[in-house]
């Protein structure tokens, strides 16, 4: 397996570490991105035997098309050297370390990581990192979290343990993470790396579920965190273009080649303005589109 920078990257689910029968069939569910979790799903008997598993599951499961990124145990744990030389050998495509809190705890995995791939023959740089961010400090760091290595995958927003932190806990209308969401996503944004919004721990409550999906997505995060496959559809749903979104995208391109073969970068669609940006923004909206099989090679619309 080897580090991709740019892929779709919707939804990343976790997966406890420990748990054979879901680690088997984690690629069924066509997660963008599978989560192998070494830390707090992973009880501290089980630590070992969660590594071990792990490590087997990398070398020998089908995980289809799924990028497999693990959740190591933190840097004050005594896991956390033993997790990295594991995951390294293993060829993992990206290490997620949890509870970061500045650019040099990333130097530190980063460095740590180099020696391992050094020990096991592996490629330098062919796998890459990721910071959870889980803190006050994490949030306030998170400008130079997200440029401490070109390594940097992403960064992804952590409710549960950030809410403790701020001695707060999750509400309905997430006001609670407003600071936190705008931070990381201004910090990923400004960086070029993929931003991750929290997970939503109450597998019953799908309203919420939905409306918290289309808040983040309508900040521009570029994906979330999951603890269930059933929550995967879902996210789907909400980033991916619809059909109308698809031929509007479309129209704006045909409209801006015209105006150009004429001499101009601005045209009026339907009454409304396009220009460069609204161009970019449909261009974006185009490419989504490609990479989740919804247009084919030609652009015509294949989506359910
Ligand atoms: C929540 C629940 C117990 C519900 O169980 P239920 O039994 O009700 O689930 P059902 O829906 O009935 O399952 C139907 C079928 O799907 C299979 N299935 C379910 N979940 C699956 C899955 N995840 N992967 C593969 N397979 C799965 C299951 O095996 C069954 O398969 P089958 O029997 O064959 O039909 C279960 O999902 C689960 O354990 N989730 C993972 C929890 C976890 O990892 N937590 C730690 C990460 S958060 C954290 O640490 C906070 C954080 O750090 C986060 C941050 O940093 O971002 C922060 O601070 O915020
Ligand atoms: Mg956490």
């Amino acid at each position: 397996m080897t580090y991709i920078k740019n892929r779709l990257r919707r939804t990343m689910m976790f997966v406890p570490g420990n748990n054979p029968a879901m680690i088997k069939d984690a690629g069924i569910y066509g997660a963008d991105s599978i989560m192998l979790d070494l830390e707090d799903s992973v009880s501290l008997t089980e630590k070992d035997a969660a590594r071990l598993l792990v490590y087997e599951a990398i070398k020998t499961v089908d995980f289809g098309g799924s990028e497999v990124v693990v959740r190591i145990n933190g840097q004050d744990t005594p896991f956390y050297q033993e997790d990295v030389k594991a995951m390294v050998k293993a060829g993992v495509d990206v290490i997620r370390l949890p509870k970061t809190e500045s650019a040099d705890m990333i130097k530190k995995l980063i460095a740590d990581m180099e020696k391992a791939e050094e020990e096991y023959g592996i490629e330098k740089g062919s796998i890459g990192v990721m910071a959870a961010i889980e803190s006050a400090k994490g949030v306030l760091n998170a400008p130079s979290i997200a440029t401490s290595t070109d390594l940097m995958m992403g960064m992804a927003l952590s409710g549960e343990d950030y809410t403790s932190d701020m001695h707060t806990h999750r509400y309905p209308d997430g006001r609670e993470m407003e600071f936190a969401r705008n931070m990381v996503l201004h910090s990923c944004r400004a960086a070029g790396i993929y931003a991750f919004d929290s997970v939503f721990s109450n597998m019953k409550d799908t309203e919420g579920f939905y409306r918290e999906t289309n808040y983040i997505h309508q900040l521009g995060f570029d994906g979330k965190s999951l603890v269930n496959p059933r929550q995967i559809p879902m996210v789907n749903k909400v980033f991916n273009p619809t059909k109308e979104e698809i031929e509007n995208a479309k129209n704006v391109q045909n409209a801006i080649r015209e105006a150009r073969a004429k001499g101009s970068g601005v045209i009026s669609m339907n009454g409304k303005m396009v220009d460069k940006p609204i161009v970019d923004k449909a261009n974006r909206v185009l490419e989504t589109a490609k990479a989740s099989n919804l247009i084919d090679e030609e652009g015509n619309y294949i989506g359910e």
